[in-house]
């Protein structure tokens, strides 16, 4: 039987619709929309356009956002002083930074000077640590990493809120964005988490070996349908541009779909699987700091 879609656009959507209320209630209660900033620097054309998605999608779901283009050519210093009046601003609850930053910029430092509470990322090596020192229950007020939270979502959507408990996870890549915070999710869900990498030996025999497995390579349909243990459930987190025959262009994941369907439970197709969710998570994000920035304050109101 072919596996079941889970279908990431469809959740997407009813997790922006539950930011969209709770947003429309804080912007009552308060007089000020939750605030989304989001720097990008340089001019690669796909960052732009994820970037645009993305304050297009805060806008429809009640939170203002607003986009801040730097050249390519902006020291580490500018970027660092942009985001310390963003840190001080109360209209911004949330600061994203795209990546990757171009190369003669130290994103370490860029990532480290983004306010704790407002780092709707969760790179801030603060919340990482949080992340990581979290056992079976995040707290309320974490922001965790957008990509892996998509994916855990899905994978509760898909297995039930108890379906992950001893099941045994791997994850393929060891990314900050992706692949480690994934780990310690998984983990927090009671799986047994294998993290591989370049260097893992006999990836595809590991792999059979996974119920859950998520692939966060970036390698086009690199994992085949006969890495896959029959019944498991695949997250495909990779997005690549691939030529088609006719000079065009489109999207495909880190695992070949058309193999994997015959073999797992359930898998997300790319596009229209973690990518949206992922968007939907820094919306949430954004919401989880604004309503945090209330109880710290009291008011989040500009005076
Ligand atoms: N849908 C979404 O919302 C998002 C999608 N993405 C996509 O996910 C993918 C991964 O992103 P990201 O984590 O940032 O990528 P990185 O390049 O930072 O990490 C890739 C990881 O894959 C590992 N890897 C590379 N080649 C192999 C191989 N042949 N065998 C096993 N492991 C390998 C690398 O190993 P090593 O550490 O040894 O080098 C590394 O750990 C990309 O396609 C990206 O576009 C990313 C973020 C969000
Ligand atoms: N600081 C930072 N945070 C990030 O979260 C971050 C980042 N930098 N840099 C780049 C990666 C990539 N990423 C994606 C988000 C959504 C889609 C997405 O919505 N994809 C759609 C398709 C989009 C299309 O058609 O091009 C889908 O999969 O259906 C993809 C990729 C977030 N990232
Ligand atoms: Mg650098």
């Amino acid at each position: 039987m072919a596996a079941r879609i889970i279908d990431g656009k469809a959740e997407a959507a009813r997790l922006r619709a539950a930011v969209r209320d709770e947003a429309a209630a804080f912007t009552t209660r308060h007089g000020l929309a939750p605030g989304l900033r989001v720097i990008i620097v340089g001019d690669d054309p796909a960052s732009r356009a994820y970037v645009r998605t993305k304050t297009r999608m805060a806008a429809e779901a009640g939170i203002a956002g607003e986009l801040i283009e730097l050249p390519e050519t902006s020291t580490t210093v500018e970027l660092l002083s942009r985001i310390e009046r963003l840190n001080d601003d109360p209209a911004t609850h949330g600061i994203l930074v795209q990546l990757p930053l171009p190369a003669h910029m130290d994103a370490e430092a860029v990532l480290r000077a983004i306010d704790p509470g407002k780092d709707v990322d969760g790179f801030h090596p603060l919340n990482v640590g949080r992340l990581f020192s979290a056992g079976r229950s995040l707290p309320e007020d974490l922001l965790v990493p957008c990509t892996p939270w998509g994916c855990l979502h899905l994978l509760r959507t898909t297995l039930g809120s108890d379906g992950l408990a001893g099941c045994h996870a791997v994850v393929i890549g060891r990314s900050n964005i992706v692949g480690k915070p994934m780990a310690a999710l998984l983990l927090g869900a009671d799986c047994t988490v294998t993290v591989a990498h370049s260097r893992t030996r006999d990836l595809p025999e590991l792999c059979r070996r996974a119920d859950i497995l998520v692939a966060a390579i970036g390698r086009a349909e690199m994992v085949r349908g006969d890495w896959i243990k029959p019944g498991a459930v695949v997250i495909d987190v990779g997005i690549n541009r691939v030529a088609t025959g006719d000079g065009g262009s489109r999207l495909v994941g880190d695992v070949a779909f058309a193999e994997a369907i015959r073999v797992a439970d359930a898998i997300t197709p790319v596009p229209g699987g973690v990518g949206p969710v992922t968007v939907a998570c820094l919306l949430r994000n954004t919401l989880i700091a604004a309503q945090a920035s209330t109880r710290r304050t009291g008011s989040p109101a500009p005076r």
